[in-house]
């Protein structure tokens, strides 16, 4: 029996899957959201429509393959037609936060090649300002604690990331610090701070690239736009 949360998940994942037309090629985001999106599509590859997917984490790769979505090599690939992903926190803006399963770096590169980005989540992660969540952060192994206490001059309490006890380590071989900052006023000023930071690999700030938000709430699945910010 799946929870409420889950049930809007799954509601604004299998949505997504509407925008989906035959011949593209899509980026795959990551998590429990994006798991929905994905076995609606592979249905719809059951159907017939014919589309490829770029992944954005060994999961969803794994995932993908389990419900049959057909898969490209990215090196192959100069563009994505679209690319649909989860995120964390979401502001009026379309700003994000974006890494809660780790996966901020590929989901970035993947997301940016994209000619229209789709988030998809559920209202839990609509917020008025960023930075409630903890901001994550990939960083190189060597001299992380420096990297952290240099993170700590900009004003937060950076925790390295661990999974059943052991140091969490990305599918890039990074680590992540997550960043309490409690208040982001300006992502993309703190992006550009952050990524000057020596042994930084990428922020989990994601600002200038989001096309269209679904929402998943009780009453269904709302259609947020940038034309259209409060749907
Ligand atoms: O690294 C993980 C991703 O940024 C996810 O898209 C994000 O954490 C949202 O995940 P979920 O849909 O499970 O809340």
């Amino acid at each position: 029996m799946l929870s409420d949360v889950d049930l809007k998940k799954k509601a604004v994942g299998e949505k997504a899957v509407e925008d989906i037309q035959d011949g593209m090629t899509i980026g795959l985001g990551s998590g429990s959201t994006v798991y929905w999106m994905l076995k609606r599509l592979g249905e719809k590859v059951q159907e017939g429509i014919k589309v490829s997917g770029v992944p954005s984490s060994v999961r969803t790769e794994n995932w993908a393959k389990e419900f049959g979505v057909p898969l490209t090599d990215f090196s192959e690939v100069n563009r994505l037609d679209l690319a649909i992903d989860g995120a964390d926190e979401i502001d009026p803006n379309f700003n994000l936060i974006k890494g809660g399963g780790g996966s901020l770096l590929r989901e970035k590169i993947v997301n940016q090649a994209a000619d229209r980005f789709v988030v998809v989540a559920d209202e839990s992660k609509l917020v008025e300002e960023l930075g409630a969540f903890p901001l994550p952060i990939e960083v190189v192994q060597f001299g992380w604690e420096l990297t952290a206490k240099h993170l700590e001059s900009l004003g937060c309490n950076p925790e390295l990331r661990k999974k059943d006890g052991d140091v969490f380590v990305t599918n890039n071989q990074n680590y992540i610090l997550d960043c309490q900052f409690n208040s982001i006023t300006e992502p993309e000023k703190l992006h550009e701070e952050i990524k000057s930071l020596v042994g930084v690999v990428e922020t989990g700030l994601f600002f200038n690239m989001t096309n269209q938000v679904l929402i998943g709430e009780e009453q269904g699945v709302k259609v947020l736009s940038r034309d259209n910010p409060i749907g």
